[in-house]
């Protein structure tokens, strides 16, 4: 089958806005709290759950690293609700996304996610499960707890993604 190669590209929040927010200190609201003894940056995410009867929980992923060359083969999404990864590791991870095609993920954007920063893939948006780098990573989690069906997959047919590579990230990985 042929598998194409794809480019992994710097996050940015332009680039990502089509499939949700990047959850990061730049550019954030900046509230100064606790008689001054606090910084709290404001609102970095919104956490769409409710429908179907949802509610917000928060988990921690403990992903195992991969490393290139790493197959793109299937794609998921949750129908009924946003999901949130801050890395809590000072580690990168990729993002791996792609938009919607008549109800099928079609070529997918590969993004690499600095130490710090996290993303909140908003509700319905095809990505691949957690793609940790380097070392064992944890993650916290925001997404969605409730009645019905919130996990879509789908398997490509007829085309496979590949990453050869990863500029950076791979230096990261553990001495
Ligand atoms: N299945 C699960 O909870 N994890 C995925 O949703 C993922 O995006 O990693
Ligand atoms: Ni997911």
């Amino acid at each position: 089958m042929r598998a194409e190669a794809l480019p992994v590209r710097a996050l940015t929040k332009a680039a990502f806005a089509p499939y949700g927010e990047v959850v990061e200190i730049a550019g954030a609201e900046r509230r100064l709290i606790n008689q001054g003894s606090t910084e709290r940056f404001h609102a970095l995410a919104n956490v769409d759950v409710a429908d179907g009867g949802g509610r917000p929980i928060v988990s921690i992923f403990r992903g195992q690293p991969f490393a290139p060359p790493i197959e793109i083969v299937m794609m998921e999404r949750h129908p009924l609700g946003s999901q949130m990864f801050y890395p809590l590791s000072d580690l990168s991870f990729l993002v791996i996304v792609a938009p919607d095609r008549a109800g099928t993920p079609g070529m997918p954007e590969v993004f690499i996610c600095s130490a710090g920063t996290g993303v909140n893939y908003a509700k319905n948006v095809w990505h691949h499960p957690l793609v940790s780098l380097g070392a064992e990573s944890d993650f916290l989690i925001v997404d969605r707890e409730g009645p019905g069906d919130n996990l879509e997959e789908h398997t490509y047919s007829g085309i496979r993604y590949r990453i050869d590579a990863i500029a950076g990230a791979e230096a990261e990985s553990e001495a």
